[in-house]
């Protein structure tokens, strides 16, 4: 799915509106309708609508959504903010609908503003501000914004919290944005809605189809994606009848040291149950005897150290590599890990440990091999590029490391990003913060290390990887529930995370 900035939300509604036969008005009914349905599917008649209305189409929107809430037998109540004297002409439309259906409860707001008193029951719509905002909000409309905010009403924002840019918010003041406990938006999710620092803000979010032309978002050029199942389930090849073992890539995991041979283990498992044909883990030598018994599918290397990894490997056999859970961050593996990616001439991946040694010796990252994949979490992103301000400077930032070090970054969180060299962001939608849990990383090594070996291309072994990884993650959550979930849960899920997806049309 794609996501528009909101100059691209408003080419669309004009393009529907030139091209799709169907007049601006009836298309803000339409998107009416289906919020006032959501609100009366979630609240009853006893809860007092309250409405807040801008003199743009946002505040059109809450118009008709008020009228037809109204009209099932609602109490409403509606303030509109007139401040410039100047309305949009369907939100005029809707404010003489409003009078035709003899709705008296109005008040039009110009300068002084008595606010109504708001209770815990009372619902408010909020269509101050959406797609059209250009400029943070301050003054009177901050003021009704900090109001809303310290009552105890609900919120449900018509297209996005109004305050809130679809984007970019770094100028912006968050006491100046509603905090809604439902988001409706028009057609597709902003932007804004995926970043960790707007949850309280956004609340639960839904789009709503109300018809803009599938043409225009067919050609709308966009960096910002988020990834469908059906289209990540059209990447798994089927199996060939005469298939073996050498059709599906022999992968080599560099992991684990002294009391780190979890993270080797977990990787492990997550590769094998994710269709690779060999597998071999080089490890020190303390790690050999765990790995051989846990991971008896897997072959092991001992590498030269006793504790850690400190000899590089011979990259002949391989299709793939990963390095980097659980190797430490001792001098004499960070050096080995250079001299092991210098000369790597095979699809890779690093994580943890193998990003935290390209950030404490970053004369090296230019030795990165291009199209490398490198799956930090925040703080080993940031440990990489320094602190960023807030999500939107994250992005920027990493997709101008990405295209720096012709790389692929999965920065991975809720809604995990893989960044690609040429300047895109695949939001990854399936995963719960169940899974924010020691071990959970190591795991999706793994499943892209297996991907990478059978010979998927970096971005399509990013994608699928991380989608499968939330997915099994998701499959897990309902087994165990968020708070008892493991690292060992998510693998135990993989089976049936890769048969639903292949079963995904
Ligand atoms: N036919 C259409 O175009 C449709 C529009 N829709 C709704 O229309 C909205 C967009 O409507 P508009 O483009 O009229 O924009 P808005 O209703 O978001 O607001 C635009 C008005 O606010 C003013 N403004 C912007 N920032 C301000 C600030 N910081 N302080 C004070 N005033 C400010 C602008 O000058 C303009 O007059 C969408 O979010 C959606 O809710 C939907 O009804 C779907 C159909
Ligand atoms: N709130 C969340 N929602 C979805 N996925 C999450 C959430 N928190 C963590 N995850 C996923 O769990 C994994 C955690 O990885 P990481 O932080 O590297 O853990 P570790 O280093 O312990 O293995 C990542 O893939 C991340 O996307
Ligand atoms: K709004």
């Amino acid at each position: 799915m794609k996501i528009l900035t909101c100059t691209q939300q408003k080419e669309a509604d004009a393009y529907t509106i030139a091209n799709n036969n169907i007049l601006s008005i009836n298309l803000m009914e339409k998107a009416a309708s289906l919020i006032a349905d959501e609100i009366s599917k979630r609240w009853d008649r006893s809860h007092r609508i309250v409405v807040f209305a801008g003199a743009g189409n946002n505040g059109g929107d809450a118009l008709a959504v008020a009228r037809l809430l109204f009209s099932k037998s609602y109490p409403v109540e509606i303030y509109l903010f007139n401040i410039k004297g100047t309305i949009s002409e369907d939100c005029m439309t809707n404010i003489q609908r409003l009078q035709q259906c003899g709705f008296t409860d109005y008040h039009e707001i110009s300068n002084a503003f008595e606010p109504p008193k708001l209770t815990a029951e009372d619902v408010v719509v909020d269509g101050l501000f959406g797609s059209g905002l250009n400029k943070p909000l301050s003054g009177g409309f901050a003021s009704v914004v900090k109001y809303i905010n310290a009552s105890n009403a609900q919120v449900v924002s018509i297209d996005l919290p109004s305050g809130l840019m679809g984007e970019d918010n770094s100028n912006n003041l968050r006491t100046n944005i509603i905090r809604a406990d439902l988001t409706l938006s028009i057609q597709l999710p902003k932007l804004a809605f995926l970043f960790p620092e707007n949850e309280d803000i956004v609340g639960e979010w839904k789009t709503l189809d109300i018809g803009i032309s599938q043409e225009f978002i067919a050609q709308a050029d966009t960096p910002y994606i988020i990834t469908e199942a059906s289209e990540m389930s059209q990447l798994i090849k089927p199996r060939k009848r005469f298939a073996f073992k050498n059709n599906f890539g022999h992968a080599l995991l560099i992991a684990g040291s002294s009391g780190m041979a979890g993270a080797s283990i977990l990787a492990a498992r997550a590769c094998l149950r994710s269709g690779v044909g060999l597998l071999t883990i080089h490890t020190p030598v303390c790690n050999h005897d765990i790995l051989q018994t846990a991971v008896p599918e897997a072959m092991v290397q001992n590498d030269v150290h006793e504790l850690y990894f400190a000899e590089p490997v011979d990259l002949d056999n391989y299709q793939a590599i990963a390095i980097g859970p659980g190797i430490g961050q001792e001098e004499e593996t960070a050096l080995a890990t250079f001299d092991q990616l210098a000369d790597c001439y095979i699809p890779a991946v690093l994580d943890a440990d193998a990003i935290n040694i390209l950030s404490s010796h970053r004369n090296y990252l230019n030795r990165l091999p291009r199209r490398s994949i490198l799956t930090p979490h925040i703080g080993e992103l940031e440990r990489l590029i320094g602190r960023c301000n807030d999500s939107f400077d994250r992005l920027t930032k990493a997709k101008e490391l990405a295209a720096y070090l012709q790389c692929y970054i999965v920065l991975k969180g809720a809604y995990s990003t893989v960044i690609t060299p040429e300047g895109k962001f695949y939001f990854n939608p399936t995963g719960n913060p169940g899974m924010a849990t020691g071990g959970s990383g190591d795991v999706l090594t793994g499943i892209i290390l297996a991907l990478l070996a059978q010979g998927h291309s970096q971005e399509n072994a990013a994608r699928l990887g991380t989608f499968v990884h939330g997915l099994a993650g998701d499959i897990a959550c309902r087994r165990t529930g968020e708070i008892s979930l493991t690292a060992s849960d998510i693998i135990a899920a993989l089976p049936e995370a890769w048969k639903e997806l292949c079963e995904t049309k």
